[in-house]
């Protein structure tokens, strides 16, 4: 039987609806909005589709949405600056800087300015380390982590118990946290990387996959335990010829056409934790927003 096919954009536009809904409730009560600020240095062109999604998913959510767009020869300071000046800006409740940086900026430095209260993507030291000793109720998750999990709970629910969890991949933004996520819901977790021996043995192990590499269609449909879950995190671009000259399509670290015959469930790229990311986000943001106004956390499961 072929894989239920995880739908990341439906799901993350509820994610979106609810926190639509929660913005304006935050609106009526204090006569604020959630305000996310979008840095883009340079003009990479992946970055700039990005980011206007960003900025546009904000602006729908009802939030006071500022983009900053400076150019390639911006220097470090210049742009800690920048970050200093939103994190003192009281209108301000989420920052993300969009990675990568132009060469010759320490984004390392970069992003651990900005303040941890308003480190919406969760890369600051002290989320990570939140998120590191479990202790999620001050800490901003990662956003592709976070939105990875919920996909995963609309499968196997929020206990996975006895399950078998294998990442591939071992990135500060996207592997590490996403097994620390795992390994907080009980999962039993492998993470995998460019030096695993036996890369097809040790995801075959798995019942939930997570592949975030960066390497197109790299886990095939053989290396699957059947009715796993796959996760498929990886955004590349490969030519399409068939498409046209120099155009490109959108494929995933997963061969989706061999995986989607072996597997029980299956995100598809684009549509699956792309959209999720985005969505993650905003609800970062809504939370920052709702804790600097001293009101309790909103909850975001994906409950059916
Ligand atoms: N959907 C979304 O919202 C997002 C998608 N992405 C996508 O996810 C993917 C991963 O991103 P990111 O984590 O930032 O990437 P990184 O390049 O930072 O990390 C890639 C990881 O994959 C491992 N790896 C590389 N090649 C192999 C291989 N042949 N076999 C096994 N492991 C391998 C690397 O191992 P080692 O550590 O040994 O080098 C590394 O740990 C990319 O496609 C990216 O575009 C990223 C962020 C958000
Ligand atoms: N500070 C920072 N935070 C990030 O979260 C961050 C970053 N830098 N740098 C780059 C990566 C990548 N990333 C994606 C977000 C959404 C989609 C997404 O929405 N993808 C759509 C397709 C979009 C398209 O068509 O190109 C989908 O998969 O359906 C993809 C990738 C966030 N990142």
């Amino acid at each position: 039987m072929p894989a239920t096919v995880i739908d990341g954009k439906l799901q993350s536009e509820r994610v979106a609806e609810r926190v639509k809904t929660l913005a304006s409730e935050l609106n009526l009560q204090t006569g604020k909005k959630p305000g996310l600020a979008v840095v883009l240095v340079g003009d990479d062109a992946a970055s700039q589709v990005y980011v206007g999604a960003k900025t546009r998913k904000a602006a729908e959510c009802g939030f006071h949405s500022v983009q900053h767009t400076l150019p390639s020869d911006t220097t470090e300071d210049q742009l800690a600056e920048l970050v200093d000046q939103l994190n003192a800006d009281p209108t301000i409740h989420g920052i993300l800087v969009q990675l990568p940086l132009p060469d010759g900026i320490n984004a390392p430095r970069i992003i651990q300015s900005i303040s941890a209260e308003k480190d919406v993507d969760g890369f600051h030291f002290l989320n990570v380390g939140m998120v590191g000793v479990g202790e999620f109720a001050n800490a901003f998750v990662p956003c592709t982590p976070a939105g990875a999990m919920l996909l995963i709970e609309q499968i196997h629910g929020r206990d996975l118990s006895g399950l078998n969890a294998v990442v591939v991949g071992r990135s500060n933004i996207v592997g590490k946290p996403m097994a620390n996520l795992l390994i907080a819901h009980n999962a039993t977790v492998t993470v995998a990387h460019s030096r695993t021996k036996d890369l097809p043995g040790t995801v075959r192990q798995a019942d939930i996959v997570v592949a975030a590499v960066g390497r197109p269609h790299l886990v095939k449909g053989d290396w699957l335990k059947p009715g796993a879950t796959v996760i498929d995190v990886g955004i590349n671009r490969v030519p399409a010829p068939d498409k046209g000259e120099n155009k490109f399509r959108l494929v995933g670290d997963v061969d989706y056409a061999e995986a989607a015959q072996v597997a029980g469930a299956i995100t598809p790229v684009p549509g699956g934790v792309g959209p999720m990311t985005i969505s993650l986000l905003m609800a970062n943001t809504l939370v920052s927003a709702y804790r600097e106004a001293g009101l309790p956390k909103p909850s975001f499961s994906l409950d059916k």
